[in-house]
């Protein structure tokens, strides 16, 4: 069965530039539509599989063996060292010829303006690369809270994952959140301890917070000789050699590899000894057939134990997810990161290993470099490519051939035995796991330039939501103003700031606002008729409903129907119903917000014959809506959860600032010489965070923001917001 995955970004940036000086007429002829453009403005070296400008090797960029394929994902919190690891894992592949920065905006991946401009990553980028004879697909994702969608699209393509950490921070807020969709979508993954030189870096403490914090079981690969100032090397566990990165040589690219010796190192080689021993152990412990093999054959002595076997054994486990392979180094000073892509292709799934069921083929295909493109004729199975002009598709699709084709691959799947399709419907087996769309929990107007330009952002717009479905995008029924909904603060500005830049359009926003939504208390009952003679059409409907508050959390309402309505209720009018109560839903009667937590009994529903079902959605809603009104209501406020890393000076300030904003601290940890204040705060008073929290401290303070729930506002709170709104204070 074939598994191409389809993975579109970018479609704008595309252009095509035929390369000329191709000597090989027969690879020509066969690959006339194959266009290659070598990316500009960094100094790179050749595409994989490319040496100069000779193709002979063309063939291995298009179809390189299955088993030799790696689909990889870069993840971690922000400012882990994703960006500077790719550059590296690039330079050290031969991609790039020179050192790529984000601190002087210069990187391969990051090529957004807005990307290079922050020194962050916004949007996940692909490259490929060759590293010994192994075909690497790499997606350098964003570690920014507000573009977790970006990172979970990514996911559900990618065999495999590097989980890079900051040494010096452990696991983060930002880290647990990936490594949870990471986990949905069953991803095998290494953990990478970057970072080592920096001060406060700790080996041990990012190890135990992997552990504790993951609750996920390391399996220490390496150790590092020195750490923070100086850390200059790392001990290959498993080979028991170490590592040593020639201080003459700046790029990295040297180092010596030296088995460990008793004569030389009787220290060092005892805590590998132990290290190696331990990892042994523990491999054998969750793996049976490397037991068998240790138990049997090396039992007395690990040391004749080859490496090879472990290797495989680690392969194995790493795969079945029981385990995770960890490695560590220094991305910015150029340590570490050859052993890291040894690892991946060691230890990291081809895709032939990992399940996937469907077959897709797609007119035309490109392979990805960053920001350039390869046109190919065909791809092998296994691989990540492009390809553009899908109008109609969002992300989170999935594309395939035909249907047919896609129920006999479902079909397959199921004779092998996957008993969970058969549970499911006929279209979701034909889907590969969705992602998951976070609720926006920001808003704000937008205006065009000018009347004439709506149509103009209307478009924008569109094509934005469909890259990232994130991005939510709805018009008020009252002003006919556009609102866009979004993840934070930084998501809407890049929003407007891409708006700009890829649509040429200048728009202004309004105040970016909180998305509340609204509940009621108590159960409540409206009756509401509509009589109305179109043409020669009578339409009469009259309704009885019931809504109540839900014990259960739920956005959409929970609709049911007393027993002599459904006697008589065709499709099409409960669908009508249900329309209707929906609209209601979406604008609550306090502030216009979406209403959640409410169950609707429909009691009554009379429906003159010939009426149409656009007045049984009308009069549901308004009664609806009477209903609503009639209820006691209350305001739901987002609350987020916050983790801030202070020095511990600081940590005073910090504090008494969270209190005036309604803060709930939960646990105050001590992490190296920070203090880590975790806890709860309402969304509204956390805007603009970033610059006060700057202040407070001098700039040596970071925080995470994710969506923790809505909950209640008391009160006293409710009322203050409602005057706010309704222009009293
Ligand atoms: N000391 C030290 N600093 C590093 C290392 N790797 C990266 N940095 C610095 O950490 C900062 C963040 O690095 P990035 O590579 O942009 O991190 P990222 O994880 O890609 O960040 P986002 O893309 O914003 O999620 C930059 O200032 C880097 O220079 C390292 O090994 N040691």
């Amino acid at each position: 069965m074939s598994n191409l995955r389809i993975f579109a970004v970018n479609h704008k940036k595309i252009s095509s530039l035929h390369i000329d000086n191709v000597c090989c007429s027969k690879i020509r002829a066969n690959l006339r539509r194959l266009k290659l453009h070598l990316p500009h403005g960094r100094n790179y070296s050749s595409l994989p599989g490319i040496i100069g400008n000779d193709v002979k090797s063309l063939h291995s960029i298009i179809s390189p063996p299955i088993t030799k394929i790696r689909n990889i994902g870069i993840m971690a919190h922000i400012d882990a060292g994703k960006t500077t690891t790719t550059e590296r894992i690039l330079y050290y592949s031969g991609y790039t010829r020179s050192l790529g920065d984000v601190d002087d905006g210069d990187t391969v991946t990051d090529f957004m303006a807005q990307e290079r401009e922050r020194g962050i990553t916004i949007q996940s980028a692909a490259v490929t690369f060759d590293w010994k004879g192994y075909r690497i697909n790499l997606i350098d994702t964003p570690g920014h809270v507000d573009f977790t969608l970006e990172v979970e699209r990514c996911l559900r393509v990618l065999d495999g994952a590097v989980a890079v950490f900051d040494a010096s921070a452990g696991v983060e807020a930002q880290t647990l959140t990936v490594w949870r969709q990471a986990d949905k979508h069953k991803i095998p993954r290494i953990c990478f301890l970057n970072k080592m030189d920096k001060t406060g870096a700790s080996f041990n403490y990012a190890v135990e917070s992997i552990r504790e914090k993951l609750k996920a079981k390391p399996l220490l690969l390496q150790l590092p000789i020195g750490e923070a100032k100086t850390f200059k090397g790392v001990v290959d566990v498993v080979n028991k050699e170490k590592l040593l990165w020639n201080l003459n040589s700046d790029d990295g690219k040297n180092f010596e590899r030296k088995p460990l010796l008793e004569v030389s190192d009787p220290q060092l080689l005892k805590e590998t000894t132990e290290a190696r021993n331990a990892l042994i152990e523990q491999v054998a412990d969750l793996d049976d057939e490397f037991a068998n093999l240790v138990l049997g054959e090396f039992s007395e002595n690990f040391d004749l134990l080859p490496a090879e076997k472990l290797q495989t054994a680690i392969h194995r486990v790493t795969l079945a997810q029981t385990a995770v392979p960890v490695l560590c180094g220094s991305a910015l000073k150029n340590k570490g990161v050859q052993p890291l892509l040894d690892a991946i292709t060691m230890y990291l799934p081809s895709p032939e290993e990992r399940n996937y069921e469907f077959l897709e083929r797609i007119s035309r295909l490109l392979l990805p470099f960053a920001d350039q493109h390869v046109e190919i004729p065909s791809l092998t199975a296994g691989n990540i490519a492009l390809t553009v002009g899908l109008k109609h598709t969002a992300t989170g699709d999935t594309i395939v051939s035909s249907k047919s084709s896609a129920l006999a691959a479902a079909r397959r799947a199921e004779r092998k035995g996957e008993k969970k399709h058969r549970e499911n419907n006929e279209a979701e087996r034909l889907l590969l796991a969705g992602v998951e769309i976070p609720e926006p929990v920001f808003f704000c107007t937008i205006e065009p330039p000018s009347v004439a330009k709506q149509p103009d952002l209307d478009h924008a717009l569109k094509c934005l939501q469909r890259e990232d479905p994130s991005l939510k995008v709805k018009l008020d029924p009252d002003s006919g103003q556009t609102i866009l909904c979004g993840m934070g603060e930084l998501h809407i500005e890049i929003i407007h700031d891409r708006i700009k830049r890829e649509y040429g359009l200048e728009t202004y926003l309004g105040p970016l606002q909180v998305a509340y939504r609204e509940t009621i208390l108590n159960s409540v009952r409206a009756t509401d008729a509509l009589d109305r003679t179109l043409g020669d059409k009578r339409h009469l409907v009259t309704v009885e409903l019931e809504a109540k508050p839900l014990e259960t959390s739920s956005l959409q309402p929970v609709i049911d129907y007393a027993q002599s309505v459904t006697q008589d209720l065709s499709q099409a009018s409960q669908e009508a119903v249900e329309n209707g109560i929906h609209s209601a839903c979406l604008q609550g009667p306090l502030l216009g917000s979406p209403i959640q937590d409410v169950a609707v009994t429909l009691h009554s529903l009379v429906i003159h014959p010939g009426t149409s079902t656009t007045m049984i959605s009308a009069c549901v809603s308004r009664c609806m809506q009477k209903a609503l009104k009639k209820a006691d209501k209350q305001i739901l406020e987002p609350l987020m959860n916050l983790e801030v890393t202070v020095p511990r000076d600081y940590l005073s300030p910090v504090l008494a600032d969270l209190a005036q904003r309604r803060g709930n601290i939960q646990e105050i940890q001590t992490r190296q010489d920070n203090k880590v204040v975790i806890g709860f705060v309402p969304l509204a008073e956390i805007m603009g965070y970033s610059t006060v929290l700057r202040t407070l401290t001098s700039g040596s303070a970071t925080f995470a923001l994710e969506l923790s729930n809505y909950q209640a506002m008391n009160p006293q709170d409710q009322s203050t917001l409602l005057s706010r709104r309704s222009g009293l204070t």
